[in-house]
């Protein structure tokens, strides 16, 4: 057996480039490409044309604000996020990112991002923009999430105004389409988080977070799910019946919705004991989970190709 020796410039560039990873996880890469997503197809939709530059340019700008709001939302939380299992490894508790920088590069990035936006296309796109963040950072993270199980509710806007940003970028105003695709996301987001609450809730329980599982039980919380996706399916079937989407996008609407309705009611009807726990380790609820993720995504995609392929 060798041993591999590894030169101090080496080592060097090994830290150098941990330390980028952990800037760039502080703005939830993984969450952002959904986020991209929905306000990129809100920019493809809307009537009219922007330089494919400055398309781009809004698009970053979407991503580097939402990265920022998430910069933030993690500089607040350091107290809990050091105490569950799921967030203690995030750069900011687990000591590799100083709270203060943090913070700077949260603001820098939210000014900038809102900044260029504005200059780039115009002051409505950047506004929503601008509110969007304050909405995922002072009122989700700052005031409703660790006072009510409707943060998430009420807190969900924040993740619901990138399509109306897109939107607003080519168009310089916000109609009734912009609006539609930000309700799709709205009731979208309770049944996304809460299938991932329902397996997290015990981390939520640790940090007195009152998540709907911690404060009303497994079984409320099923049930919410499926009242939510019940209540999405028609509303994704708005774009086509107000004809700013065809018959791709409502035929993927369709069955995409069908598969989720199906995915909220195997959580509902989920193994339970007397309390309504669950007794397939969340099974159902994970996979529900997961699917939330690929159904908007090719929600989304669907309005795009619609657009694109019958324009
Ligand atoms: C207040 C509303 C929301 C809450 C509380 C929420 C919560 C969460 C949580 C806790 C996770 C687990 C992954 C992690 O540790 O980061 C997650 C994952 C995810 N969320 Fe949400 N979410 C919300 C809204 C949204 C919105 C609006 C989008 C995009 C349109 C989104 C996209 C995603 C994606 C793509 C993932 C998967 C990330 C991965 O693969 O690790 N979420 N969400
Ligand atoms: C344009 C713009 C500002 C968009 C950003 C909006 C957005 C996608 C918000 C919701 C994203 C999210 C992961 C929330 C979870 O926060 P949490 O604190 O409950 O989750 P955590 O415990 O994983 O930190």
């Amino acid at each position: 057996m060798s041993d591999v020796v590894i030169s101090p410039a080496l080592e060097g560039t090994d830290s150098s480039l941990s330390e980028v990873r952990d800037w760039v996880t502080l703005l939830k890469p993984r969450v952002i490409s959904l986020v991209v997503l929905t306000g990129a197809v809100g920019l493809i939709v809307a009537p009219g044309h922007l330089h494919p530059v400055l398309a781009i340019t809004a698009v970053l700008c979407i991503a580097l604000g939402a990265g920022a709001a998430g910069a933030l939302n993690m500089w607040w939380d350091r107290d809990i996020d050091a105490q569950m299992r799921r967030t203690a490894t995030r750069p900011i508790p687990a000591g590799r990112i100083a709270p203060d920088a943090a913070l700077t590069y949260g603001i820098v990035l939210s000014l900038a991002s809102v900044g260029i936006l504005g200059l780039a296309t115009n002051w409505v796109a950047a506004g929503v923009l601008a509110l969007s963040i304050a909405f995922y950072v002072v009122v989700y993270t700052m005031w409703l999430k660790r006072r009510t199980p409707q943060n998430i509710v009420i807190g969900g806007a924040a993740g619901a105004f990138p399509p109306i940003i897109g939107w607003a970028a080519v168009t310089g105003d916000i109609t009734l389409a912009p609006l539609i695709l930000f309700a799709i996301i709205f009731v979208w987001t309770p049944p996304h988080f809460w299938a991932l609450a329902l397996w997290a809730h015990g981390d939520y329980a640790r940090v007195k977070v009152p998540m709907l599982p911690v404060t009303h039980g497994a079984r409320e919380t099923r049930r919410q799910i499926l009242v939510y996706t019940i209540g999405l399916v028609p509303l994704t079937l708005l774009p086509g019946l107000f004809g700013f989407a065809g018959p791709i996008y409502t035929a993927a609407a369709s069955l995409l919705g069908l598969e989720f309705l199906r995915q909220a009611w195997l959580v509902w009807r989920d193994a339970q004991d007397a309390e309504g726990r669950s007794l397939t380790n969340d099974a159902p609820a994970k996979k529900c989970f997961r699917y939330s993720l690929y159904y908007l995504a090719a929600l989304f995609v669907a309005l795009a190709a619609d657009r694109l392929i019958l324009a």
